[in-house]
């Protein structure tokens, strides 16, 4: 890990409609850092992410990632324009996003699914993309799947396909939006293994919104606990979660481990 942030939020304001989602948000990552983010439903944390993969834009404050403003362009006597589409695409090459839904195209077969935008959007070649896919989908444990269709995995299988299709952009930077919120209980072991793999033998920068705790205590350089559109209280896991030092943090840790 080195010193360098790669991800820095410097007091970003988000809103929907009157609703102020994100309240002067600072926060950073380091490049290499495997950060959680935890807290209570909509208190701002997907939308962290959201903003990152340019799905949602912002309202106030820069966001810069890996040194240069997302949501902005530097103009040539250094001042700060909104962005424009192809600075947008530029920038999103970065980061890769794997989502609570999966998110898979249903009319794909899995490899394709997986080699779709290495080739059009990074412009490889068939050959290329494809073993780079299979590659990877042996790294998730599923070589055996390349030719089935989404619908005919389990859902913990489909999440594995949705990290292998992330990975194949080689992001620097993985995003994971509660990657096993929508899985049957029996099914998160498999994704978590996968994301576990990742975070120790990767130096990929990783940033996971989570309602597993126990998994963003193993997995995480830090964590983050989001209130009402801050970070209340950020830590080792260790730290936070043995002996956090407010009182906010504590009820919401008690709350979700009496789950
Ligand atoms: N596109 C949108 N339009 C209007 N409101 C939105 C939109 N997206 C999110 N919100 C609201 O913004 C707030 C923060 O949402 P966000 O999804 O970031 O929360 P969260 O902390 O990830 O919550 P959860 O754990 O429930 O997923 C919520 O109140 C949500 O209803």
């Amino acid at each position: 890990m080195s010193d360098e942030p790669i991800i820095k939020f410097d007091k970003v304001v988000k809103r929907f409609g009157d609703l102020t989602v994100l309240n002067e948000l600072d926060f950073e990552v380091k490049k290499g850092e495997k950060v959680s983010i935890i807290g209570p439903s909509g208190s701002g944390k997907s939308t962290v992410l959201r903003i990152l993969m340019t799905l949602e834009d912002i309202n106030g404050g820069v966001v810069t990632v890996g040194g240069e403003p997302l949501w902005h362009e530097k103009g040539p006597d250094g001042s700060l324009a909104p962005a424009s589409e192809t600075h947008l695409r530029k920038m999103r090459t970065q980061l890769g996003m794997v989502f609570q839904q999966f998110n898979l195209f249903p009319h794909m077969t899995v490899l394709r699914n997986i080699t779709e935008a290495p080739v059009q959007v990074l412009g490889l070649s068939k050959q290329e993309a494809k073993q780079r896919g299979e590659e990877l989908l042996e790294l998730v444990g599923l070589a055996d799947q390349a030719q089935k269709y989404p619908h005919q995995l389990s859902g913990g299988q489909q999440q594995r396909v949705g990290i292998a299709r992330a990975l194949a952009m080689r992001p620097n930077i993985l995003l994971f939006d509660e990657p096993t919120s929508a899985l049957d209980p029996e099914l998160v072991g498999e994704v978590l293994n996968v994301i576990g793999k990742l975070a120790e033998e990767h130096d990929l920068t990783m940033l996971l919104v989570t309602h597993e705790m126990r998994f963003a205590r193993e997995v995480s350089d830090r964590v983050c606990f989001f209130d009402q559109g801050r970070i209340r209280e950020e830590g080792a896991p260790e730290d936070l979660f043995t002996d956090p030092n407010e009182e906010r943090t504590r009820e919401f840790l008690q709350a979700v481990l009496d789950n």
